[in-house]
């Protein structure tokens, strides 16, 4: 694994870096595979981000769209993952509608929805059952606690270690999710994360010890790149050597 992190004077300068390197990494792996295969953050954070791609001019049509974890709600629901990135940025796209592929939330039962998710997974990358496929990029966002995706402290998520797609809890609320072997798989794993109030969980995450069922966001250890942006803010109180 290989760590990198960077912190930014301010949210926007976050987010314009944050564009800077998907769209590096989206032209190279268009490159050198034929395609884009990137799974999406919710969360309030990266909505910026989003807006910045929907006036981007690029071959979406080799780019393939996909969600980390998904609250457990319609896809029409305010709180929907899904809804908020087709507003912000898919929506005003020329962008294949069969390369959006959202988590399914109708079964009204999260473990036959993950399932599905996972068949959906293994189908799209030509996977077998116990085989992890490598996104291009995983864009994750870090809770206050120290969650990522729907990997809440202490819930049984976190030991999930031989499905793709398993069920978050949060609060008792299901969520559907990537598991933690799977984001490990990512070429590609971008963290961004802003605001003083994350300030708590990042000096536990990156501490050189700290409980990982506490503070979730310690699990992600790619195989490939680690990038973490941070803006000032929420890097105020790291002491981060140069990195
Ligand atoms: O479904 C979600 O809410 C996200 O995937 C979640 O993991 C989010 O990234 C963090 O909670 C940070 O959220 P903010 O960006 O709103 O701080």
């Amino acid at each position: 694994m290989n760590r990198n992190i960077e912190v930014l004077s301010d949210k926007p300068a976050l987010i314009e870096r944050s564009r800077e390197i998907i769209l590096a990494r989206l032209h190279q792996a268009i490159e050198s595979r034929g395609k884009f295969t990137i799974a999406l953050s919710g969360g309030s954070t990266p909505k910026p981000l989003y807006e910045a791609l929907g006036k981007e001019s690029l071959p979406w049509s080799k780019v393939h769209i996909f969600w980390g974890d998904e609250r457990y709600v319609p896809a029409s629901d305010r709180d929907s993952n899904q809804l908020m990135a087709r507003q912000a940025w898919l929506d005003r796209i020329e962008i294949p509608a069969a390369n959006i592929h959202p988590m399914s939330t109708n079964a009204e039962n999260p473990l036959q929805d993950a399932q599905q998710q996972e068949q959906e997974l293994h189908s799209f990358f030509q996977t077998q059952p116990g085989e992890f496929p490598a996104f291009d990029l995983i864009l994750l966002g870090m809770g206050d606690d120290g969650h990522t995706a729907s990997l809440f402290p202490h819930t049984e998520a976190l030991t999930v270690c031989d499905r793709l797609i398993t069920v978050g809890n949060k609060d008792g609320q299901p969520r559907i999710t990537f598991t933690v072997p799977l984001i490990n798989q990512a070429r590609c794993v971008l963290f961004v994360v802003a605001g003083a109030n994350k300030r708590p969980a990042l000096k536990e995450v990156f501490a050189p010890e700290a409980d990982e069922m506490n503070y979730p966001s310690r699990l992600i250890q790619p195989q490939g790149e680690l990038l973490w942006l941070l803006d000032r803010s929420a890097a105020a109180e790291l002491s981060l050597d140069r990195q």
